[in-house]
C-alpha cells in the first residue's frame, strides 16, 4: 500500500501558512509588491508618521516632542541628519549634545516610535545651505548634488562615518529605523545625474546592507529625475493639490508598492518680511482622511518645527533674497514651545478612525512665563571690541574675500579700508553684479551711513577726507536652502566702488562673535571707553533673575531693529522686529538659570536702538505681526514691486 500521501493542504490554506511562517520571520519591514502593502515582521502595516527635527529642538526636550507625537496617535516618525550639523570641518564630527542623533533615536524607540531616516546628503528643510557643509564652497569649483568627484568624496567620507553608526539601528538589527531616504526631491534640481544617484544608492546598500528599505521623495514633477530603479518612490503633496492625480503619477514609477505620501504639508514656512504662513484645520485633515482611507501611508511635515536657533536657517530666492525666520513653528500640530493645538487633536481624531491612539490626556501646555520690561545697557559699540572678536588680527588683500575664502561659516565679518583721496560731494558707494551677500552695515569713521542689501541696486552717498577710515560689516543672513544654486558665497563677491573707483586694499576681519559672548557672559569683559552715543552695530546686555515660577517664554523686542540674541550665551537666534512677521523669539525653559540666579541676556542690535532701549517677556508668541517691507529700490522699481506686493505676487 503507497504510503498514505500527507494530507495536501486544502489550496487557501497556503497563504495562511506562508504569513504564519513570516510570523517567524526575524525583524523585517518590507514592501510586499504583490498586494501592495508594507509587510512589519510579515503582518500588513501602514505607518502614520510626523516630522521632527531633533536639531531644532534642545535635546532635553526632545522625549516630552517624541510622547507628544505617540499621543498623537502616530506611529513613526521622520527626520532628516543635516551633514553641516555634524561636520562642522572636513574631518572633524561632532554627535555630542543637541547633536547626539543616537540618543534622539533612543528616544524615540522609548516613545514607541519607528523612524524614517533622511540623511540626505542634501536635506533642504529650510536649514541652512539644505544641510551641506559650507566647507564645501572652499572649492568654488564644486558641482554641488552632481557626481562631481570632489563632491562624492566629501559624500562619502561623511556617509562612511555617519552610515556605519545608523547601521545598529536598523530595524531589522534591533533598532527602529524602517526606511532611508537616499537624497531629497532630486527630481526638483537642475542637474538630473543619474550617476551621482546611482552612486548614493550603491554606497548606501554597501555600508546598511541590502535588507533595509530604501527610498526617494519628490514632488509631483519630480519624478522623472528623482526616482531611480531599486529605490522605493514615494511623493509629497499637500491639502490642497489632487491626490488622486499626483498618487496616479506616482504609480507610473511604483505600480505595486503601497502609495506614500512622505511630506503631506501641515502648514508652511515663514520668511523674513512675507505674511506668516498658517493652513486651515478641515482639509488637512479631510486631506489624510483621504489618504487614509486608500491604505497609504503618509508622514505629516511638520508634526512639530521647532526653531532655527543660532544661524542655522536656510534662505530661498524668488526674485529676491528671502531668508526663513529663526521660528520653525510651522503652524504645525506641536507648537514651537511644544504645545498641543487644535490641529493636533483634529488629526488625531482621523488617525483614531484608522488605527488605536493611545489613551490621553495630552500633556496641557507648558506654563509660560512673563517678565520685564528690562532695560538693556549698553556695552560698546561692535568696532570697540574688534581685538575680542577678531583676536588673530584682519587678514590683508587687495580684493575682498568671501566667507568661505577665509574659513569663516556663519555670522558677520568686517571690511575695512581707508579713502584714499577726499571726496567733498556726495559720492555713491556700491557693489557690482548683486555682490553684496547679503547685508552690508557700512560706517565711516564709526558712524553709521546705511545699509547695503543683496537683490536690490541701492548706492550710499558718502563723503570724507582722505584717510577716513571706511568699514562695511557684512551679515551672512544664512545659504539658499532650496532651488538651483547652493552654492551661495556670502560676504562681498565685489569690490565696493565708490564713484569711479574700484575700492581696493583691504583688511578682513573674521568676527568670533559667539567666542566673545561666551567669554563675555563667563568672564565678564573689562568696560571701555565708548562714543556716547554709537551709531551702527552695538551691543547691548543685562542681567536678570527669576523671582517667579520660571517657565517657557517669548522673548519680545519692542523698537529694536535687526539683530541676533544669547540668552546666557546660547544663540537664540535673529531677530528683525522692523521687518517682521516675527516679533518674538520663542525660549525654551531650559535655556533659563534656576530660581535665584541670574542670566544675562545679550544683544548685538546692528541698526538702530530704541529710545527705551528695554525687552519683554511675554507669556504667548507673536509671529504674524504686520509686514513692514523695507523697499531700498530705486523708485521706479520700488513702484513696479509695490505693485507686485500689492496684487499678491
Ligand atoms: C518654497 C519651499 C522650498 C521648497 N521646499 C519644499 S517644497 N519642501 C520639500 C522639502 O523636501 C522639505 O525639506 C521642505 O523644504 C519643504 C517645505 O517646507
Amino acid at each position: 500500500m503507497a504510503p498514505e500521501k500527507p494530507p495536501c493542504l486544502p489550496f487557501l490554506m497556503l497563504p495562511l501558512l506562508t504569513l504564519l511562517l513570516q510570523q517567524a520571520d526575524p525583524r523585517s519591514f518590507v514592501v510586499d509588491r504583490e498586494r501592495g502593502l508594507f509587510l512589519l515582521d510579515g503582518t500588513p502595516f501602514r505607518y502614520v508618521s510626523g516630522s521632527l527635527h531633533y536639531f531644532r529642538v534642545p535635546r532635553i526636550l526632545w522625549a516630552d516632542r517624541l510622547f507628544k507625537m505617540r499621543l498623537s496617535g502616530l506611529n513613526a516618525v521622520q527626520l532628516y541628519v543635516p551633514w553641516n550639523f555634524h561636520e562642522p570641518e572636513p574631518g572633524v564630527y561632532n554627535f555630542n549634545g543637541s547633536r547626539d542623533l543616537f540618543t534622539f533615536l533612543n528616544e524615540a524607540a522609548i516613545a514607541n516610535l519607528l523612524v524614517i531616516l533622511r540623511p540626505g546628503p542634501y536635506i533642504c528643510a529650510e536649514w541652512e545651505m539644505g544641510g551641506l557643509p559650507s566647507w564645501l564652497l572652499r572649492n568654488p569649483k564644486i558641482n554641488l548634488r552632481t557626481s562631481d568627484p570632489d563632491f562624492l568624496a566629501a559624500v562619502d567620507s561623511w556617509f562612511k562615518v555617519l552610515l556605519p553608526k545608523i547601521y545598529p539601528f536598523l530595524y531589522h538589527n534591533g533598532g527602529n529605523i524602517i526606511s532611508i531616504q537616499v537624497e531629497n526631491e532630486y527630481g526638483s534640481y537642475w542637474a538630473c545625474d543619474f550617476n551621482y544617484m546611482r552612486h548614493l544608492a550603491g554606497l548606501f546598500r554597501a555600508l546598511l546592507g541590502d535588507k533595509i528599505l530604501l527610498f526617494t521623495t519628490d514632488g509631483p514633477d519630480g519624478l522623472k529625475c528623482g526616482t531611480l530603479k531599486g529605490l522605493f518612490a514615494t511623493i509629497d503633496f499637500g491639502p490642497a493639490d489632487n491626490m488622486t492625480r499626483i498618487f496616479a503619477l506616482l504609480q507610473k514609477y511604483e505600480p505595486h508598492g503601497p502609495l506614500v505620501n512622505s511630506e503631506y504639508y501641515t502648514g508652511w514656512l515663514d520668511y523674513w518680511g512675507q505674511n506668516h504662513s498658517t493652513r486651515s484645520i478641515e482639509p488637512i485633515a479631510k486631506g489624510l482622511e483621504n489618504m487614509l482611507k486608500l491604505g497609504a501611508s503618509v508622514n505629516m511635515y511638520m508634526f512639530h518645527g521647532g526653531t532655527n536657533f543660532g544661524y542655522w536657517n536656510g534662505a530661498d530666492e524668488k526674485g529676491r533674497f528671502l531668508p526663513i525666520t529663526t521660528s520653525y513653528d510651522y503652524d504645525a500640530p506641536i507648537s514651537e514651545a511644544g504645545d498641543t493645538t487644535p490641529k493636533l487633536f483634529a488629526l488625531r481624531n482621523v488617525i483614531g478612525k484608522f488605527q488605536e491612539v493611545p489613551l490621553g490626556p495630552l500633556p496641557p501646555p507648558s506654563h509660560k512665563m512673563m517678565l520685564g520690561p528690562l532695560t538693556m545697557h549698553l556695552d560698546g559699540d561692535l568696532l570697540g571690541f574688534l581685538d575680542f572678536l577678531c583676536p588673530q588680527g584682519p587678514i590683508h588683500s587687495v580684493m575682498p574675500l568671501t566667507f568661505e575664502a577665509v574659513k569663516q561659516d556663519h555670522g558677520y565679518m568686517l571690511y575695512r579700508t581707508y579713502l584714499s583721496y577726499s571726496i567733498f560731494e556726495p559720492t555713491p558707494l556700491w557693489v557690482p553684479n548683486n555682490g553684496v551677500h547679503d547685508r552690508a552695515y557700512v560706517m565711516m569713521d564709526g558712524v553709521i551711513q546705511g545699509v547695503l542689501e543683496r537683490n536690490t541696486d541701492n548706492k550710499l552717498y558718502l563723503m570724507g577726507k582722505v584717510g577716513t577710515k571706511l568699514d562695511i560689516l557684512l551679515e551672512n543672513m544664512g545659504r539658499l536652502s532650496f532651488g538651483s544654486n547652493h552654492s551661495d558665497f556670502k560676504g562681498l563677491l565685489e569690490p565696493p566702488i565708490l564713484g569711479q573707483t574700484i575700492l581696493t586694499q583691504w583688511m578682513i576681519f573674521p568676527l568670533k562673535v559667539d567666542h566673545f559672548v561666551k567669554w563675555w557672559y563667563t568672564f565678564k569683559l573689562p568696560k571701555r571707553p565708548q562714543p556716547k552715543d554709537p551709531s551702527g552695530p552695538t551691543f547691548y546686555s543685562t542681567m536678570f533673575p527669576i523671582l517667579g515660577s520660571a517657565g517657557d517664554t517669548f522673548l519680545y523686542l519692542p523698537g529694536w531693529t535687526k539683530g541676533q540674541v544669547w540668552i546666557n550665551g546660547f544663540n537664540l537666534g535673529r531677530y528683525w522686529t522692523k521687518l517682521g512677521p516675527q516679533h518674538t523669539l520663542y525660549v525654551p525653559r531650559p535655556l533659563l538659570l534656576p530660581r535665584g540666579a541670574v542670566n544675562t541676556i545679550t544683544l548685538l542690535e546692528l541698526e538702530n536702538v530704541p529710545l527705551q532701549p528695554q525687552i519683554q517677556f511675554l507669556d504667548r508668541p507673536i509671529l504674524n505681526s504686520t509686514v513692514h517691507r523695507i523697499l531700498s529700490l530705486s523708485p521706479d522699481v520700488q513702484n513696479d514691486t509695490e505693485l507686485m506686493e500689492l496684487s499678491g505676487h
